[in-house]
C-alpha cells in the first residue's frame, strides 16, 4: 500500500491542509494519508497550540467521511520533540509493506536542510512538496550540500500541484480572537466545534 503521511501543528486544520492532503492523495496515488498532529513540532517548540485533544477532535471532524483518510495519534503518544525521522521509523514498524510519502508544504519545505537526519528521511520515504504563497520551492538553499542527485531527482518527480492556498492556522486563530469570520476557512464542523468548544479562546494572547 501506498501510505502518505501528513504531520503538522494543525492548530487548527484549514481547509489548506485538506487540499493538500487530497492533491497528494490523487496525484501521487495513495491507499490512505495519515495526519499526525505533532506533539512539539521541532521547529515551533515555544509555540502553544490547541490541547491534543481539541486537535484530534477537530482533524477527526474535518476528515469524517473520507474512507482514505485516518488520524494517527503515534507523536502525540510518544510525546516529546516530534522528529519526523523517529515517525517514519515507527511508521515503517507499524505498517512494514507500506510504502511511504512524507507530504510537506513548501514553507516546511524550505526548512528541511535544518530538519533532523534528512538523508534517513529520504530513505524511507519519498518526499512529496506542494506550493504554498510566499514559498518558494525552486529554492533549494543547502540541500544540494548533503542530499544525493538521485534523492533530488526523486523529491522534483514528487511536485505536487494545487491552487495556492494562502490560509494559515495563525490567520484562523488571529481571526478567532478578533472575533472575525473563519467560515470556509475550515469545514463547518470544525469551525462549530471551535466555537462550542471554546477553542483558542483562551488563548488569545498566544495567536
Ligand atoms: N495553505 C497551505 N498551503 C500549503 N501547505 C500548507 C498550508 N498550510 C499548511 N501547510 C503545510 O501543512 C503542514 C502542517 O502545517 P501547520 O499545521 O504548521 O499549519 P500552518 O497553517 O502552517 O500553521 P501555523 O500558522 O500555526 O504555523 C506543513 O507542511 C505546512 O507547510
Ligand atoms: O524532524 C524534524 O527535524 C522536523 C523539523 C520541523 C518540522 N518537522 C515536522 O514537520 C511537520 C510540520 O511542522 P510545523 O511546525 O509546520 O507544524 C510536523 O510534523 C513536524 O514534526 C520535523
Amino acid at each position: 500500500m501506498r501510505l502518505g503521511i501528513y504531520g503538522g501543528s494543525f492548530s487548527p486544520i484549514h481547509n489548506g491542509h485538506l487540499l493538500l492532503a487530497e492533491s497528494c492523495r490523487e496525484q501521487c496515488q495513495l491507499d490512505e494519508v495519515w495526519f499526525l498532529p505533532a506533539a512539539v513540532s521541532p521547529l515551533k517548540q515555544d509555540a502553544n497550540p490547541a490541547s491534543n485533544a481539541h486537535r484530534v477532535a477537530m482533524l477527526e471532524l474535518a476528515i469524517a467521511g473520507n474512507q482514505a483518510f485516518k488520524v494517527s495519534p503515534i507523536e502525540l503518544e510518544r510525546g516529546g520533540v516530534s522528529y519526523t525521522v523517529d515517525t517514519l521509523r515507527e511508521v515503517a514498524q507499524i505498517v512494514p509493506h507500506a510504502q511511504l510519502f512524507l507530504l510537506i508544504g513548501a514553507d516546511s519545505f524550505a526548512d528541511f536542510f535544518h530538519w533532523r537526519a534528512i538523508n534517513e528521511i529520504c530513505e524511507l520515504a519519498t518526499i512529496c512538496t506542494v506550493g504554498r504563497p510566499g514559498s518558494n520551492l525552486n529554492d533549494w538553499g543547502r540541500l544540494p550540500e548533503v542530499l544525493s542527485e538521485e534523492q533530488m531527482l526523486q523529491i522534483k518527480d514528487h511536485f505536487v500541484e494545487m491552487p495556492l492556498i494562502g490560509l494559515s492556522s495563525t490567520e484562523i486563530r488571529q481571526r478567532i480572537a478578533d472575533g472575525r469570520s473563519i467560515r470556509y476557512m475550515v469545514p463547518r464542523s470544525v469551525e462549530k466545534y471551535i466555537e462550542t468548544q471554546h477553542v483558542f479562546r483562551s488563548q488569545v494572547a498566544h495567536v
